[in-house]
């Protein structure tokens, strides 16, 4: 399968995005339902229109009194959101980037709170600068002060103290139609390690990109924190510190609890697909294995990431002017032997082994803070073993069970050097300067841990110390790099933003009962395809962040057709799998694109 990627043309792009655009934006929007009238619905920001609420609603709403009388438009409320927005860039101009983006966070989370619709709109038209406030880096900045940041709650939040409750406590959500989850333990956020409850950030970051760039309705979304104590000394003896201040849970009280909430949200919201997100190693492959069976869900961090720096390697094979199949003979060195790292060599595997038709033994090697990882580590986790080196393999090259990562570099000489090892600077000067060894004409160095301070270096050492011919990608958005020949060295956001929204997008409108590893495997073929061979020349392996919109539709009907291929669609809302499955590819593109939700002001129709 994956020597056929096709590779699209830029005419082919430009259509589809054409498309998309056009078709995402409604021209007449249908009434909205609301239960409650007056100061209520001013106070919700699902149905909050502030000053753009029309005469006709405020008379039929209750609100006549409780707004200046001038109605201000949306497009209006738009151009006066980003002045203010744009004064607060001024007015911060030389302050700390730590300052700024927590400012730039702040009026963007206020307006959040205060009128969804205009946040999203703001958000879409803007999504190559607020991302990294909503998302990474800035999310993980907001994470680490959460306690301090807290005005409103956002999403839901479950706690040791809630078992045996769980099925009631859900129903005080309310919403009665969800569609996507994001639900994580706080145990490893980022690079950040341990935040407890205030990991809640990152699926509510998570989630704000599921509205962006998949078009999934913010009404149908839910965000959840699952508080089963947190390690992290310094947050226990905060007295701010807004979680459960106790160890966390273990071994079977933690995965009752778990357990229970799984069941507690599938009995309420059975189509909802639901995302696992930041957690630690130890359950993250666990309650992967445990659910993925049984429940429409997947683990971002293992899956997500995966397919993303798959697309990204065979981009790289491209880049070197090479067939697909040459895949099978890269040599890769991955940093980080955690659910990302392994997550991403076990998808590699695969698809070596689909290459050769044979079990794989590729050449790739993998690092954790041990070092070079092989069969004579004893004690090594089950998931790991698989890709431990064969001993006198790795002895031919010079190297040994524990060998450290410059050595490796030294030796190997990869075509790539991945890192998923949350430690920042990890590829130093002379880890960057052994890459020009490579064997590659364009070595690769994927610096993809998060947030920036976690990177494994920047771009600019990259380009400055590995050469002027490396391409390079980060999981958090680092400028373009200008090098000394005018050429710009070009930075890609190697991060699984490019697929989670799309997987669970696909997921939904399949109605489909697991998410399987084909599945999964068509979103990253997709991503891997979308390209330009013009694009990969440039370095360039993903679209840029601003077509979002477009790569999660074409990747959302990827997977969409992939789960009627493996029969585990079932039928939601109008269209079913025999429908789906007689569409063709652009149909298919098509019918998500017109699925997703767009911010626009639905006339609100009050119903008791
Ligand atoms: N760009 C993206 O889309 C994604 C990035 N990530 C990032 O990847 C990082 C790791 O995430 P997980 O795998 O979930 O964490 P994890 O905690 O499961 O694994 C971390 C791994 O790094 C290894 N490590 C620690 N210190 C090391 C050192 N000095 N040298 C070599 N290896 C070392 C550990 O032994 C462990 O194997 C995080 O920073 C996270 O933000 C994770 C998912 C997606
Ligand atoms: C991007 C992401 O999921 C992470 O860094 O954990
Ligand atoms: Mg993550």
């Amino acid at each position: 399968m994956w020597r056929r990627i096709v590779v699209r043309s830029a005419a082919v792009t430009e259509n589809i995005r054409r498309f998309s655009i056009a078709a995402s934006t409604p021209s007449m929007p249908s009434p909205c339902i609301v239960h409650k009238r007056g100061a209520d619905i001013l106070h919700d920001p699902w149905f909050n229109k502030d000053t753009g609420f029309p005469l006709t609603e405020r008379d039929r709403l209750g609100l006549r009194g409780l707004l200046p009388p001038r109605v201000i438009s949306f497009e209006q409320q738009y151009e006066r959101f980003m002045k203010s927005y744009r004064s607060l860039e001024k007015n911060t101009e030389g302050q700390p980037d730590n300052i700024v983006s927590l400012a730039k966070w702040r009026i963007l989370n206020r307006l959040h709170d205060r009128n969804e619709t205009l946040y999203y709109k703001v958000l879409i038209d803007n999504i190559q600068d607020f991302a990294p406030i909503i998302y990474t880096p800035t999310v993980g900045l907001v994470c680490q002060n959460y306690s301090g940041l807290f005005r409103r709650p956002r999403g839901m939040y479950f706690s040791a103290k809630d078992k045996g409750e769980m099925m009631s406590i859900i129903y005080n959500w309310p919403a009665s139609e969800v569609d996507m989850i994001v639900l994580t333990d706080g145990s490893r956020i980022l690079g950040l390690g341990d935040l407890g409850v205030q990991g809640i950030g990152i699926p509510i970051g998570k989630l704000d990109m599921y509205v962006a760039a998949a078009g999934i309705n913010p009404q149908r979304v839910l965000p959840i924190m699952l508080d089963v104590g947190t390690n992290n000394e310094k947050l226990l003896e905060d007295p701010l510190y807004l979680g459960l201040r106790e160890q966390r849970l273990e071994g079977e009280e933690y995965i009752s609890i778990v357990d229970e909430l799984m069941e507690a949200l599938h009995k309420r919201w059975p189509k909802a697909v639901i995302q696992f997100e930041d957690f630690q190693f130890k359950w993250a492959f666990e309650t992967l294995q445990r659910y993925r069976k049984k429940y429409c869900m997947f683990n971002d961090d293992i899956q997500g990431t995966a397919g993303v720096a798959l697309a990204g390697l065979l981009g790289v094979v491209r880049a070197q002017g090479r067939p697909i199949s040459d895949f099978v003979n890269q040599k890769i060195v991955v940093v980080g032997a955690g659910s990302a790292g392994l997550g991403v060599l076990k998808m590699a595997y695969q698809v070596v082994s689909g290459m050769t038709g044979t079990t794989a033994n590729p050449q790739f090697y993998l690092i954790d803070k041990n070092g070079l990882i092989t069969k004579e580590r004893s004690g090594v986790d089950p998931s790991v073993a698989p890709f431990a080196k064969v001993t006198d393999e790795v002895k031919s090259l010079g190297l040994r069970e524990g060998s450290d990562l410059l050595e490796v570099v030294k030796k190997v000489k990869p075509h790539v050097l991945l890192g998923l090892s949350g430690v920042g600077g990890i590829f130093n000067e002379q880890v960057l300067k052994a890459m020009r060894d490579s064997n590659s004409p364009k070595p690769a160095i994927f610096a993809m841990s998060n947030p920036t301070d976690n990177a494994e270096c920047t771009a600019a050492d990259a380009f400055k110390h590995a050469g002027e011919n490396v391409v390079f990608g980060s999981g958090s958005p680092f400028e373009n790099v200008e090098l000394e020949n005018g050429k710009i060295g070009y930075v890609n956001q190697a991060n699984n933003m490019y697929l989670f929204p799309g997987i669970g997008l696909g997921a939904l409108l399949s109605g489909a009962q697991i998410v399987t590893d084909s599945m999964l495997q068509a979103a990253s073929e997709c991503l891997a395809s979308y390209m330009t061979e013009e694009d990969i020349q440039k370095g360039k392996f993903y679209p840029s962040i601003g077509s979002i919109r477009d790569i999660t539709a074409e990747v959302g009907a990827a997977v969409l057709r992939a789960a009627v291929v493996e029969e585990v669609a079932e039928r939601r809302g109008e269209v079913g799998p025999n429908e789906l499955a007689h569409m063709s590819k652009e149909e298919t593109v098509e019918y998500v694109t017109t699925k997703m939700w767009y911010p626009v002001y639905s006339p609100l129709v009050h119903e008791k």
